[in-house]
């Protein structure tokens, strides 16, 4: 079967009735809205805080309640997708764009369970390039300050040939750091930078990750 799909599916056992529930956003968290859906269908009582229109707009098509930090403090748990996972659980987040509100969501959650498959697993964090969000004013000097961190190459994200704006408004610099050895340094470094509003370090942060392969799934924990 699809990994994507096993590990994305087997997650919503975490998820209890009167639960809290934060959903992250892309192709892996889809088959958790999907399989969650059908829970909520058969009767669990949850509400979900979305992480991104895309996921807000699946969830409500798919019945499932929303709710906001209007209403709401602390989550019990969020589920989310990764791009990179290193053996002590630190991630490299936001390939699609939601890095600034799933941090938000992750961080007011008692836990963070991670979906992936197994080609998200890393020795060490950093192939993948970093998505960094920045605001559209000073972008080109942002920028200059997020190389200068030893940054080897930095690309603003485009979409149909223009830059990609998030749902927050901002931009996305995708940043090449070859290897990084000190994440929460670097994590601190680049929110250290005005223009940057947030960065795809996820560290300290997933409590448990649901790795997806073809004959099942794999749990990994702190
Ligand atoms: O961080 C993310 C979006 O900002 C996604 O969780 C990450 O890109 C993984 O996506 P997918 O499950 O589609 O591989």
């Amino acid at each position: 079967m699809e990994p994507k799909k096993l590990a994305g599916e087997k997650a919503v056992d975490y998820i209890e009735n009167n639960m809290v529930i934060g959903l992250g956003t892309g192709s892996t968290v889809y088959w958790t809205i999907r399989h969650l859906a059908l829970r909520v269908k058969a009767g669990l009582h949850i509400k979900a805080i979305p992480t991104s229109m895309s996921t807000a707009r699946l969830a409500e098509q798919l019945g499932i309640p929303l709710a906001s930090f209007t209403e709401i403090d602390r989550l019990d748990l969020t589920i989310d997708g990764a791009d990179e996972v290193s053996p002590d659980l630190n991630l490299i987040k936001g390939g699609g764009g939601a890095l600034l509100r799933e941090k938000i969501v992750a961080y007011a959650s008692e836990r963070l369970i991670i979906v992936a498959d197994s080609s998200k697993q890393v020795a060490s964090l950093g192939k993948f390039p970093l998505p960094v969000e920045i605001t559209p004013f000073g972008w080109e000097n942002t920028c200059k300050q997020v190389m200068l961190l030893g940054c080897e190459s930095l690309t603003l994200r485009e979409k149909d040939e223009r830059p990609f704006v998030t749902d927050n408004g901002n931009y996305i610099a995708d940043c090449k750091f070859g290897r990084i050895d000190s994440p929460d340094l670097l994590e601190k470094s680049l929110n250290a930078i005005p223009g940057v509003v947030e960065n795809g370090l996820f560290v300290n942060m997933a409590d448990q990750v649901i790795i997806g392969t073809e004959k099942g799934t794999n749990i990994v924990e702190k």
